[in-house]
């Protein structure tokens, strides 16, 4: 049975990006993925002075509006190397917090589905025809710490 997933308060909220489980990244501290994916929008772009402001914001909604600001200029690869950004924050965040890789590796083989009515690129959309990008990252880091159990214990 598929897994729906959206607000970090619903139903397996843990694997929004936008809950509370902070990861560390070469040596900076991020509230939540959402800061951190949000904030690389802008590295080595004309508009990284925004990076500290997101860091800073007190909630991943802020880091989120200040990500999404049109105006601003992201870096140029920012297509091409999103999907591999988001990845490494997600395996972080299920490598770091014990309690949820339990919920996510007693998920099984279910399809995992970012129920966003809105985004259909990390989400399945309104019409859940979108690409869910982010359940297939979360189906793929559940993959690789299965592997990585398999073969090491892990250090948190
Ligand atoms: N969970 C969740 C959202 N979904 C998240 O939004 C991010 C995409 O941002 P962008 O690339 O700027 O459009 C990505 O992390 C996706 O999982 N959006 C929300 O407004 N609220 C939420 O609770």
């Amino acid at each position: 049975m598929t897994i729906y997933f959206y607000k970090a308060w619903q139903p397996y909220g843990c694997f929004s990006n936008f809950s509370f489980h902070g990861i560390h990244v070469q040596g900076i501290y991020w509230p939540t993925v959402e800061h951190y994916y949000q904030a690389q929008k802008f590295v080595g772009s004309t508009d990284a002075v925004i990076i500290p402001f997101i860091h800073a914001a007190a909630t991943p909604e802020e880091a989120a509006a200040l990500g999404r600001c049109s105006s601003r200029q992201l870096r140029r690869d920012w297509d091409l190397v999103k999907t591999q950004v988001m990845r490494e924050a997600v395996l972080k965040k299920f490598l770091t917090h014990a309690d949820i890789r339990e919920v996510l590796l007693k998920t099984g083989d279910e399809m995992l589905v970012e129920n966003s009515p809105t985004d259909y690129f990390w989400g399945c959309g309104a019409n859940k025809t979108g690409q869910n990008h982010l359940g297939k990252i979360l189906i793929s880091v559940r993959e690789e710490i299965r592997k990585l159990l398999s073969l090491t214990v892990i250090h948190e």
